[in-house]
This record gives C-alpha cells, structure tokens and sequence, in this order.
C-alpha cells in the first residue's frame, strides 16, 4: 500500500486498484507551478500559448533551462536546529516577503481580461516584487492604481529615441515603481518559429502596449542594435532609481556593468526566447556571481519550476530569482487567484526545502550544498 499524502481537494476520491495500490487521480485543481500549463493550455487560443510558451530557434535554450535544475542536486545539512526558516529577502528596491520575484512579461490581457492588474494584486498578496513589462496591456500607473500595496519595478527596453526612453522613465516612476530593470540581451527580437507559423505579429483589436502610448499612436517598441552602455550612462543620469540589468550573460559584462553605476544584474536568457543556444540561466550564474565579487546583487531568471529551484539558484549565489511562464500559466488558468495559487506554492516549496536543508533563512545557503550530477 503506497500512502501519497494526506491531503485531499475536494471532488476526488481515492481508489484502490485491483494490485492494491491506492492511486489519488489528476487533481481538479493544480497542485504544482508545472500543473498550470495544462490548464493555461485549454483556455489560450493556440497562438497565444505557443507566444507564451515558445522560445528562440530550436528552443535549445528553453529546455537547458529547466533541464539545468534537474542536474544539480542539493545536499542537505542536519541537526542545524534551525526552526521555522524565513523566506524574506532584501533587494535593490526594498524587501520582498519570498525570493521569487515576477519576471517582466508581456501581453497578460491575452491570459486575463484584468491583465496585469491581475498579476500585480496576486503579487501584492505574496509580498513579492511585480516587474512590469514595458509591453503590458495595462499602463503602468493603472497596475499601480489596481494594487497600492504592490511593490512594482518596471522593465525597460531603451528606445533609440531617448526623449521617449524618458517619458518611460518619468511614467514608471510616477506609478510609484522602485526600481528600473533594463532588458539588455534584446538588440534584435529573438527568431521564433512558433509565432511566424501562427502569423502572430499584432495584439487583437481593443489590446495594445499601453505604455508605448505617444499622442494618439501606439509606438512600435523598437529593439536597437545601436543601443551601448552610453545608453546606461544616460539613463543613470535621467533617474535615481536603481538600475537593473536584465539579460547580462557573460562575465565580462557583468565587470562592465560595475563601471556604469548599476545596483544590481539579473543573469537571464530571457526564458531562451532571444539567442538560442545561450547556457542555461543557473548556468551562467556562478561566473557571474564570481565576476561580480558580492558588488552588487545578481539575481536570476529562467526555468525556476519548483522550490527547490530556488534554494540551488541562491546557494550558488543568487540575491533572488523570478519567474515568467509559472506566472502566465496561473493568469490564464485562473486569473489573479491562479496567480496567487502559483506563488503561494512556490513560497510554501522554498520553506519546505530550507527546512529540510537545516537552513533558518536563505542566507543559511552556500555553494557547498549544491553538486553536479550525471544525470
Ligand atoms: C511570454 C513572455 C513574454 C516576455 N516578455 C518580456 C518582456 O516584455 N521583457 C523582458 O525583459 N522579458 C520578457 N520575457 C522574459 C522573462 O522576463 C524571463 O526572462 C523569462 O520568462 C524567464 O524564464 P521562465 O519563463 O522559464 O521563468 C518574456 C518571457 C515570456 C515567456
Ligand atoms: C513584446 C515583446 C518585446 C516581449 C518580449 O520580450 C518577449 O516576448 O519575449
């Protein structure tokens, strides 16, 4: 007899089959962060989840990164007496209640008719940082007016034009948001198969990047290859919020990066949807962080499925790490309560394993606790 657990959702009952196992069936509700994309799935339109879902070239990339987790393993300690552990953590722009922040992504009206308002309440409610895509579907200052208690950071693509790269800025920090995360690995849109099969280039008709809004047009966001750290620079002098750059993957930018007035860096191959065949993101870390030499915090993006995630990411050196599709998947399945559900789980999963690690808090983690296997 094989006991799985001793929680149960309403609607389901355990059976025994006739070899005597006790199966518990598919839960109505998702259990895990994984879970959700069936259930994102059969509501999306296809074309929207595969933009959702899909990645750069042969998505070489989207796999390494959660593949990447699966090869590091955790080693625990024992007897540490630690107690109940705690999950906060403090970052460039204040202190999140989790380490797992939500990474910019575009479009949530495509998931949810409230969009990112949505995700920003679902945030709100996990204490965790919301980093606004500056391609959402509602305007910044409205996903600040829908949830006060939010703490919001805003991703920015630097416009050639840089008068409109400040009216961005000016946007951003009006909406009250506490950092400015700069997407650095963007000098061109990624190639991806998935959408020009599908012929997705446009948002439907009443959806728009409203962000972008100029007069009575929406501006194209422009992804420039001109763009060059004389573009930091510039930013750096336009605003005091923190400067965070999102995308960096080789260790010599992130030295660079040091010279440019940066607080912090998030190691991102933006979910293997720009270059494919980038390392995985937990990959890169451990020479980003040495590179980086405790200067600045470095979080990290890309295939964080599990709490266990988490814990390998921050013992390797991570401040923080955020997740894009998990938070999609939650959106589409159940709007801001599928949101909600999702991070929820993953703040029980990082308590779970540091408990189990004999950590009282993340900080208990070091890259002794993480090796490499064959697998
Ligand atoms: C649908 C989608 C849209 C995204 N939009 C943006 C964006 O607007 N700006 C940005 O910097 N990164 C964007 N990203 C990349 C994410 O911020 C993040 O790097 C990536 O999703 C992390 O990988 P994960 O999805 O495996 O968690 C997007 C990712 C996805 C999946
Ligand atoms: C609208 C896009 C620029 C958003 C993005 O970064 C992405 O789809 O990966």
């Amino acid at each position: 007899m094989t006991g799985v657990g001793t929680t149960r959702m309403a609607g389901e009952s355990p059976h025994v089959t006739d070899t005597g196992t006790r199966v518990i069936p598919a839960p109505a509700v998702p259990w895990t962060p994984r879970e959700f994309e069936a259930a994102a799935r059969a509501r999306l339109a296809p074309e929207h989840y595969d933009y959702f879902a899909g990645g750069a070239g042969d998505e070489v990339t989207v796999r390494a990164n959660e593949a990447a987790f699966g090869r590091l393993s955790l080693v625990p300690r024992v007897l540490r007496g630690a107690g109940r552990p705690r999950t906060d953590v403090t970052l460039p722009g204040g202190r999140a209640a989790m380490p797992v922040l939500v990474a910019p992504t575009a479009f949530h009206r495509l998931a949810d008719p409230e969009g990112e308002r949505a995700t920003a309440r679902a945030a709100a409610a996990a204490g965790t940082v919301m980093i606004v895509s500056m391609a959402s579907t509602v305007a910044v200052g409205e996903v600040a007016a829908a949830a006060p208690e939010a703490t919001l950071w805003f991703q920015l693509y630097v416009q050639p034009d840089m008068a409109f790269t400040e009216t961005l800025v000016r946007r951003a920090e009006a909406a009250g948001c506490r950092a400015l995360v700069v997407t650095v690995d963007s000098p061109a849109r990624g190639l991806r198969d998935r959408e020009r099969r599908h012929g997705f280039w446009d948002l439907p008709e009443g959806m728009a990047c409203e962000n972008l809004r100029d007069g009575g047009r929406v501006r194209p966001i422009v992804m420039s290859p001109e763009i060059s750290w004389e573009h930091i620079d510039l930013l750096r002098e336009m605003t005091t919020l923190p400067i965070i750059l999102k995308g960096v993957a080789h260790p010599a930018d992130a030295r660079l990066a040091l010279g440019h007035g940066v607080s912090g860096l998030l190691v991102s191959n933006h979910g293997g949807r720009q270059l494919d065949t980038v390392p995985a993101a937990v990959d890169l870390l451990p020479e980003i962080v040495a590179a980086v030499g405790g200067a600045v915090p470095v979080l990290m993006d890309g295939g964080v499925r599990r709490g266990t995630d988490v814990l390998k990411a921050m013992a390797l050196g991570a401040g923080a790490v955020a997740v894009g599709r998990p938070v999609i998947w939650g959106l589409a399945a159940d709007g801001e309560r599928g949101v909600t559900r999702v991070l929820d789980l993953l703040r029980s999963e990082v308590e779970q394993a540091l408990t189990l690690c004999g950590c009282a808090s993340v900080h208990d983690l070091d890259p002794g606790m993480v090796r490499r296997s064959c697998r």
